[in-house]
């Protein structure tokens, strides 16, 4: 059995794999997910890593995931939510599909998890922590990715609810981005434009969140609350 593990969801790419990266170098036994096979894993298995396939789009998926934790891992010294899919509204068609699908991911997913894996969180006889990633457009909406939006919202406020609920024995904390990291398909007008909406206009890289993420494992004092990591964007 594992313990004092180190979970982080969607990490076989970006920020999730440089958060387990540096996690396990720092001797944390790190359990990762993953849905689609990313060279990542492997990379993340030469580190020690437990990579274990699971796809989040399905409640059945979400529960068979928390089985294979509760059957090898006897405790859990940390949650990290990073998985998410960046999806805007389709212009031409309005479904209710994409609203089902970040849901799905950015809410149903987080609230089973931390509701099924509360006494492994606490098994470990140690302040233990739950990391919520939303996203900074959660406090000002996004007119292209609705849907998207909502469901970080949602999560973000799982925060305050978890919080609440898993004192004093586990901390609950959420990390707010705007611009962390750039997609290969981003064009450079985008590009531009993207770094122009923060007083800072840099584009910060994944050890910004990496460095939060292990701000908030060595704190002692803070739960329910937000780290915002966004440049100065509400300066603009
Ligand atoms: N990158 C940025 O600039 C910003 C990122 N954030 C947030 O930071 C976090 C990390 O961002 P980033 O590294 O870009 O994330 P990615 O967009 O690279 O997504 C991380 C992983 O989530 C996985 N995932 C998506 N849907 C599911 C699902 N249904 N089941 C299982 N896994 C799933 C993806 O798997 P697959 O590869 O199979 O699709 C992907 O590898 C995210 O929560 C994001 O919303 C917030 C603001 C800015
Ligand atoms: N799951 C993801 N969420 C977000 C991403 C991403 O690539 N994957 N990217 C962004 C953008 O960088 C945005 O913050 C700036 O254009 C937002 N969320």
């Amino acid at each position: 059995m594992l313990e004092n593990v180190v979970l982080i969801t969607g990490a076989a790419q970006r920020v999730g794999l440089a958060a387990a990266k540096q996690l396990a170098q720092s001797d944390y036994p790190v359990v990762i997910t993953y849905r689609t096979y990313k060279s990542g894993v492997d990379e993340l298995k030469k580190l020690g890593v437990t990579c274990v396939q699971a796809d989040f789009s399905t409640t059945g998926g979400i529960d068979a995931f928390n089985a294979w934790v509760k059957k090898h891992v006897s405790s859990l010294r940390a949650v990290v939510h990073n998985a998410s899919a960046w999806q805007a509204e389709n212009k031409s068609q309005i479904s209710a599909d994409i609203l089902r699908k970040m849901y799905q991911i950015h809410v149903e997913t987080p609230y089973l998890i931390n509701l099924t894996l509360e006494p492994l969180l606490k098994a470990g006889n140690q302040l233990a922590d739950i990391i919520h990633i939303t996203d900074y457009t959660v406090e000002k909406g996004s007119d292209k990715h609705i849907a998207y939006c909502a469901s970080k919202a949602a999560l973000d406020n799982l925060t305050l609810s978890f919080a609440k609920r898993f004192a004093p024995e586990i901390k609950v904390n959420t990390i707010a981005p705007s611009l962390i990291v750039f997609n290969p398909e981003d064009d450079p007008e985008y590009r531009e434009k993207t770094l122009k909406k923060s007083a800072l206009g840099v584009e910060p890289g994944e050890q910004e969140v990496v460095n939060a993420i292990e701000f908030i494992l060595n704190s002692g004092y803070m739960t329910g609350r937000q780290l915002k990591l966004d440049g100065g964007r509400h300066l603009i």
